[in-house]
């Protein structure tokens, strides 16, 4: 049976290099993948990852209706038998259930790769819509990790190296950006809670002990 496929995690735990590695494996066995992306860093109409590697992919625009680009497609005679759709948080609500469709419709698998929640850890509505409808949501085995050691689960964003929580959703950037830039870093809960960034743990540690004043 095909399946819309989630698989989900913060910033950097390697989504976008499972994707190329699902497409390497089912391209060498002569299948071939229609690949959807949208505002990758590498730039429009790529898939990349922090690994180096890097494929051409269709950059998905707003409004436009995947299930009647993979319709139009097939119908001029060409071929897709899976779908790997990359940076699906971008994706609105209706292109997932487009994706759910072309499953249900066509039957090709769909792949989608997507981080689920923002530098406020509110969901993105693709990321939601995926969650609804998604036959299976995959947590990606290699973890992403806080400063402190335990496993990532959020992600912050950071101006000046300082943890921000207002801001526009959609802001391209990227992991370990200089001081000066929009950047993200990948946290615990109670890290990303106490707004508590490396930087932030570092200059604690830094500054003198306070210590504690009786009261009376
Ligand atoms: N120099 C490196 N050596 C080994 N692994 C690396 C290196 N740089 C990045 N990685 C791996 O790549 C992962 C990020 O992969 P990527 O597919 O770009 O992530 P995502 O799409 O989830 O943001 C990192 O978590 C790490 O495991
Ligand atoms: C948390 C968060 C992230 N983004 C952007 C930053 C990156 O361009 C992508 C995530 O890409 P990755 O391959 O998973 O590292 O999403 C954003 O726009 N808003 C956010 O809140």
């Amino acid at each position: 049976m095909p399946e819309l496929v989630f698989f989900s995690g913060t910033m950097d735990c390697g989504k976008s290099t499972l994707a190329l590695q699902i497409e390497h494996n089912r391209s060498a066995r002569g299948l071939v993948g229609m690949i959807f992306t949208r505002d990758d860093r590498a730039g429009e109409g790529k898939l990349s990852s922090r690994l180096g590697l890097v494929t051409d992919a269709v950059e998905v625009e707003d409004g436009q209706d995947l299930y009647a680009y993979l319709v139009d497609h097939l119908s001029q005679g060409r071929r897709a038998d899976y779908v790997i759709a990359d940076e699906a948080q971008f994706l609105a609500p209706e292109q997932i259930d487009q994706l759910a469709r072309v499953v249900d419709d066509l039957g090709l698998d769909v792949f989608a790769f997507g981080i689920t929640t923002d530098f406020r850890s509110k969901l993105f509505p693709g990321s939601q819509r995926l969650v609804e409808l998604a036959d299976r949501i995959e947590v990606l085995q290699v973890e992403a990790l806080c400063w402190c050691g335990a496993r990532a689960t959020h992600n912050a964003r950071t101006i000046g190296g300082e943890m921000v929580v207002e801001g526009a959703q959609v802001v391209v950037g990227d992991v370990n950006q200089s001081a000066d830039e929009v950047g993200y870093e990948v946290l615990c809960r109670r890290h990303h809670r106490r707004r508590m960034t490396a930087a932030a743990a570092r200059a604690a540690a830094l500054s003198p002990d306070v210590l504690p004043v009786p009261s009376s």
